[in-house]
């Protein structure tokens, strides 16, 4: 499992260990690991071209210690000062007592062999300043290396305001950062690398799952088992309009593990012809039989609103997605106050910003809350794309629920405040569908018996490794090849044991 801590816990941390440490002890343990990151990209160290952008902070700091690392191995090494009066006094005397040398030419930039980005890290105030905006910009071709954080990237979330620099490789100190692991933080963060400086940060602000985290939670049959104490899953999902988000949610839930899917609703001729293993029933879930977990609400149309409050009624997890979504948003977070067994949500960014506006409604007036309502405050009062990890939270706390939020970098967070970025995916989800397969998946998950935290983010895991898979080459994918790859997913997660 990857952890990040967020700046103000890593300066925490930091501070306790410096005080037990010889000044400038930490800083020489990360541009060791820096340097040693470095010469191992550039294969042959000694003759290759680096270029150094340094900063005025310790970021800038640790980049000029490396340099002078990788100028003692025979590297010519130039450096860029963006506040020449400011820069670390040590790193540059050291990266001078090497043999680098200063330049403000920017054609080093664009000739170097590696460049490495040590404008800012996590001491980052808003927007890339103007003066470091043109590398930004700038064509360049060799490899760069950022130093704990791209430079521009907001290190708690990921965000970008304006520009930032594209690394190919982020060496992170001491912990990762959130902002490395979520759109579009991530996608500027190249390959991570982790150096260890010896930090003991506190229980993480995020984690992210591994191949063989997954295959730790996935639920396994053993001789013991039956299709019931595998857990049964119910679905409550299509409507005459949608039928399809029916077979689609019925698709992903028969890859999740559980040992048997009962579907209720309007879709039950469908949904048996195509999938002949599935029980179902033309009714609702208080007529269906026992299940161990309910999804409800994708493509469920006008049915959302009395298959969601049976659903909640009962005692066993429930995932609520799509238009079960607009139908709890239009309640507002009083219709899961009474629940005893967890529930989980499944937004995209436009139900996340109707389920904000829901935390307007319930309040007694009953009316139903308009747009807008609830996104005063916390992570409400920005986008939720530009805001994820904000944005989850704040509805995983209002609402009392465990919270999966769709999008580039899907993002689940729990009320109890643990938060989990899945690392799997590929643009080519973005297709019909997709998170109909997804909800049916993670329903099964919790009808297996996982804790609604591990069902998530499991679901997230083999459902983004499902979509790779599906469009291997770079081949759109359907919801159904998304559903149909799930089982190799699975087995590409169980290998690793
Ligand atoms: N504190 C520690 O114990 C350690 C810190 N380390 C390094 O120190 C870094 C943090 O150092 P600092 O606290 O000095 O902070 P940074 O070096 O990250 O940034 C502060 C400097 O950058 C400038 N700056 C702020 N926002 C900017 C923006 N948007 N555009 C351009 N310039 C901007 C500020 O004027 C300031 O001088 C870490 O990211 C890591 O690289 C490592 O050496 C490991 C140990
Ligand atoms: N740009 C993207 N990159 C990666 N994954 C994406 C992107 N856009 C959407 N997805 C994923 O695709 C799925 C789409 O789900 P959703 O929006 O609910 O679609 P639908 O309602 O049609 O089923 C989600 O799993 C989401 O995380
Ligand atoms: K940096």
């Amino acid at each position: 499992m990857r952890h990040a801590h967020t700046v103000g816990q890593v300066r925490a941390a930091e501070a306790e260990l410096m005080a037990r440490l010889p000044g400038g002890t930490l800083m020489q343990r990360a541009a060791a690991g820096l340097a040693a990151t470095c010469a191992r990209l550039l294969g042959r160290v000694y003759g290759s071209r680096v270029l150094v952008l340094a900063g005025s902070g310790d970021n800038g700091g640790d980049a000029l210690y490396a340099a002078a690392r990788l100028a003692g191995r025979g590297a010519a090494v130039s450096a860029i000062l963006l506040a020449p009066e400011k820069a670390h006094a040590g790193g540059l005397a050291a990266l001078r007592a090497a043999g680098g040398r200063l330049t403000s030419d920017l054609s080093a930039f664009e000739r170097a062999d590696l460049v490495l980005d040590g404008i800012v890290g996590i001491g980052a105030r808003g927007g890339l300043r103007p003066e470091a905006q043109r590398f930004a910009r700038a064509e360049r071709r060799g490899v760069v290396v950022a130093v704990d954080v791209p430079s521009g990237v907001d290190p708690d979330s990921g965000e970008v305001a304006g520009v930032a620099l594209r690394a190919d490789v982020t060496v992170c100190f001491g912990t990762y950062k959130p902002g490395l692991l979520i759109d579009p933080g991530a996608s500027y963060a190249g390959a991570l690398q982790l150096v260890d400086i010896g930090l003991e940060p506190p229980r993480p602000a995020v984690t992210v799952l591994q191949h063989p985290d997954l295959a730790a939670l996935l639920p396994v049959p053993s001789a013991e088992s039956d299709k019931y104490r595998r857990g049964v899953v119910g679905v409550a999902a299509g409507s005459a309009r949608y039928p399809g988000a029916a077979l689609l949610a019925v698709a992903g839930a028969l890859r999740g593990g559980a040992g048997a899917v009962r579907y209720v609703g309007t879709a039950a001729e469908e949904v048996v012809r195509r999938f002949p293993e599935t029980l179902v029933t033309e009714g609702s879930p208080a007529g269906a039989g026992r299940v161990q977990a309910w999804v409800v609400g994708p493509g469920s149309g006008d049915g959302a609103a009395r298959a969601l409050q049976e659903a909640l009624a009962g005692q066993v997890p429930v995932l609520v997605d799509a238009d079960g979504l607009t139908e709890l948003a239009r309640l507002g977070p009083t219709a899961l106050a009474g629940r005893t067994a967890p529930t989980v949500l499944t937004p995209h960014t436009g139900e996340a910003a109707r389920l904000l506006a829901g935390l307007g409604a319930g309040d007694g007036t009953g009316e139903p809350a308009g747009t807008g309502a609830g996104q005063r405050d916390g992570g409400g009062s920005r986008e939720p794309a530009e805001a994820r990890l904000a944005t989850a939270r704040r509805l995983a706390e209002a609402y009392g629920a465990t919270v999966l939020l769709k999008g580039s970098t899907t993002v689940i967070a729990t009320p109890g405040g643990d938060v989990r970025v899945n690392p799997t995916g590929t643009s080519w989800l973005a297709t019909a569908g997709s998170g109909d397969v997804l909800s049916g998946l993670a329903g099964s998950l919790l009808a297996a018996g996982l804790g609604p935290l591990d069902a998530a983010s499991a679901a997230a895991y083999l459902h983004g490794l499902a979509g790779r898979e599906a469009a291997r080459g770079g081949a759109p994918v359907t919801a159904l090849d998304v559903a149909a790859a799930l089982p190799a997913a699975w087995r590409t997660v169980r290998s690793v044991h």
